[in-house]
């Protein structure tokens, strides 16, 4: 597997250039945070990594292969998903929902086999929620359900796991953990792109940075690269402060900046 590579690409929607030239690669084995502030594209840029978006321009390679040229069991095997805002639609209890990441791997009329239990048990054990399996997903709570869904796509055993703001709503604990969870997938050679708005957090766990703006990246590269002030200021419109706590650099913003 060589890599999940955008070449270009531009997306317009409702009429509306959302995405113009954007072009990046991930490479499995390494965390790839997705910044920018809200309606720069991020979600769009996944959207249009998985195949699920019309483009007007460029191409995206999975492992040198044009994605729309494959199937989408093929796809759906290879690249999985964490939705944004954890949504759910059907009263499944946790282990069926996380079953469902296995559908890509299951013939029609085939049963679930001992391995994709043991990939759905796993999944829900490294994400934390194994304890929650009998339970209804419409009855918990946001941070539960979004472990869950992160489990659906662990799940899987894609070589890459695009997810959108995975720690959105989770208590800090927890958000460590995803991060953790998703460094671990890496060092066992999934490629991940992670969309996040906390900067500190993104710094601190992504091997590398897209910040995103207006459709266009704004910045690539290390966090120490892409995370300037001058590029904040442009992309979010905030100044920050800059610390050092327990050995780890702390980035946070402290006033917005009037454009
Ligand atoms: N289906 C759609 N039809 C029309 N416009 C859309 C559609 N989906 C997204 N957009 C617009 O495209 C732009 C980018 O949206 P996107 O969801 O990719 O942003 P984002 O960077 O993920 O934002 P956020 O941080 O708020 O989640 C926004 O202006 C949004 O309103």
């Amino acid at each position: 597997m060589t890599g999940l590579e955008l070449k270009n690409i531009s997306a317009t929607l409702e009429g509306m250039a959302v995405l113009s030239g954007v072009s990046f690669a991930v490479k499995p084995g390494e965390v790839v945070g997705l910044i920018g502030p809200n309606g720069a594209g991020k979600t769009t840029v996944l959207k249009a990594a998985l195949g699920l978006l019309p483009l007007v321009g460029g191409t995206v390679f999975l492992d040198g292969q044009l994605l729309e040229g494959m199937n989408a069991k093929d796809r759906a095997c290879k690249v999985a998903y964490v939705p944004q805002g954890a949504p759910v639609h059907w009263p499944l209890t946790a282990e069926r929902t996380v079953a469902l990441g296995r559908i890509p791997h299951i013939s029609p009329w085939q049963n679930i086999t001992a391995d994709d239990t043991a990939a759905i048990e796993k999944a829900m054990r490294v994400t934390d929620c194994w304890k929650l399996r009998d339970r209804l997903v419409t009855t918990l709570s946001g941070g539960e359900r979004a472990r869950v869904l992160l489990a659906r796509a662990i799940a899987v055993n894609a070589y890459f796991l695009l997810a959108d703001e995975p720690t959105a709503s989770l208590d800090p604990a927890h958000q460590l953990q995803v991060m953790e969870i998703l460094k671990e997938q890496a060092s066992n050679g999934v490629g991940a792109v992670v969309v996040m708005h906390d900067l500190a957090l993104a710094a601190r766990t992504c091997d590398r940075l897209i910040l995103i703006c207006e459709g266009r990246v704004l910045a690539a590269g290390t966090p120490g690269h892409v995370l300037t002030d001058a590029n904040i200021q442009k992309a979010f419109h905030v100044s920050v402060s800059r610390w050092k706590a327990g050995g780890v650099d702390m980035i946070a913003p402290i006033a917005r900046i009037d454009s």
